[in-house]
């Protein structure tokens, strides 16, 4: 998607032969354009870790370049199978609600485990990476194919008057390798030529959607707002919000979704309030091992300093700002888990589907 009307992917490798991986480093975002160069499975875990990259597609594509990064590295050094076992596990414990990562991970091993030579191993490691990252990319701009048409018909049915659409977190190309999921069908929509506008939840405590759904949003000249986490309610009881599209970290069989926190209460209000809430996402994000999300999903615990602490840009200058006492203890949970009874349908690559098992079941063939 366009940066300063110059086309850009997430993550990407140079033409070489075992090239270094860079990525978009999203911390310094929306302030400072920042290119991060990754040439170690390390690396690339601490960017995993610390969130220089985010998003559940993203976090499942560097996932798969990490794990050709851990071949490389024991080419380069031992060749051990501890070594690459051990890499792999930790790079799989980076973080653990987005089931992306675990999904990417397994298919890079499993092209490459039988393969005898390391060389070998390295370079089918990498091909297999950059076809994840292609299906990633492909994967949501279908998703905004599909997920059109909801837009569409809204649109018609408010006689082509602007469609207010209010979306969580950051669910857009920066969340992928390209395109995004809940940010996709806005994108196909405002192309087309259709009047939307974005509410955007500024989605504390990392401001995924102050930072970057709007610098997104702004790139690409689709109109939005951004709001604080709390006033989604009080627009859609004023009828200021026509659908609600968020993303998905990882979506049980019988629909159950963990999202970032915050999520469930905006699909509640939305439901109180008769609106479709829709839930976008690949398969990929699909956990088809778990019958159901609530207690079931892993809901990642970050550090209180995310809590604690607001970055932004003051004099020119990125700071971290305190804004309570030093001694406050502070719970940072990362996502929530909301039911399928709240959510209308999942956008996906395949199409749109009900939040049921019986449907749900059918994406994995
Ligand atoms: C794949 S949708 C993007 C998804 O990722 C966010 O989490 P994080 O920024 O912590 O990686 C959030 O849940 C978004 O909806």
């Amino acid at each position: 998607m366009l940066v300063a009307n110059k086309d850009y992917r997430t993550i990407w490798v140079n033409d070489t032969h075992l090239p270094d991986v860079q990525i978009i480093d999203q911390r310094h975002l929306p302030h400072r354009f920042v290119v991060e160069t990754l040439s170690t499975y390390k690396q690339m875990a601490t960017a995993i870790k610390e969130m220089h990259l985010r998003g559940a597609g993203l976090i499942g594509v560097a996932g798969a370049f990490g794990v050709y990064l851990a071949y490389r590295d024991a080419m380069y050094r031992n060749n051990s199978v501890e070594f690459i076992q051990s890499a792999i596990s930790e790079i799989l414990n980076t973080r653990p609600t987005a089931v992306n990562l675990k999904w990417a991970i397994e298919i890079v091993t499993s092209r490459v485990e039988n393969i005898e030579a390391i060389d070998e191993k390295v370079t089918k490691a990498l091909e297999v990476a950059k076809e994840l990252a292609n299906l990633d990319a492909e994967s949501c701009r279908m998703i905004g194919v599909n997920g059109l048409p909801i837009i569409e018909e809204i649109s018609r049915k408010k006689n082509g008057e602007t469609v207010n659409i209010l979306t969580h977190c950051n669910a857009g190309w920066l969340a992928f390798t390209d395109y995004g999921s809940a940010l996709s069908p806005i994108y196909h929509a405002h192309r087309k030529g259709i009047k939307v506008h974005v509410w955007v939840d500024e989605t504390r405590p990392r401001n995924q959607g102050a930072a970057l759904t709007t610098w997104e949003l702004l790139n690409e000249g689709v109109p939005h707002t951004l709001i604080v986490d709390n006033v989604g309610g009080h627009l859609m009881q004023n009828g200021m919000v026509d659908l609600v599209i968020t993303g998905a970290d990882r979506i049980a069989s019988n629909g159950d979704t963990a999202n970032k926190i915050g999520t469930y209460l905006k699909a509640l209000a939305a439901h109180d309030n008769g609106i479709p809430f829709y839930v976008a996402a690949p398969t990929s994000t699909f956990d088809f091992a778990l019958e159901t999300g609530l207690g079931k999903i892993p809901i990642e615990m970050r550090t209180g300093d995310e809590v604690k602490y607001i970055n932004g840009l003051l004099n020119d200058k990125v700071v971290d700002v305190l804004i309570c006492p030093t001694q406050t203890q502070v719970a940072n949970y990362g996502f929530d888990v909301t039911p399928s009874r709240l959510i209308k349908a999942f956008i996906t690559e395949k199409g749109i589907i009900a939040p049921n098992t019986d449907e749900i079941t059918k994406l994995n063939c």
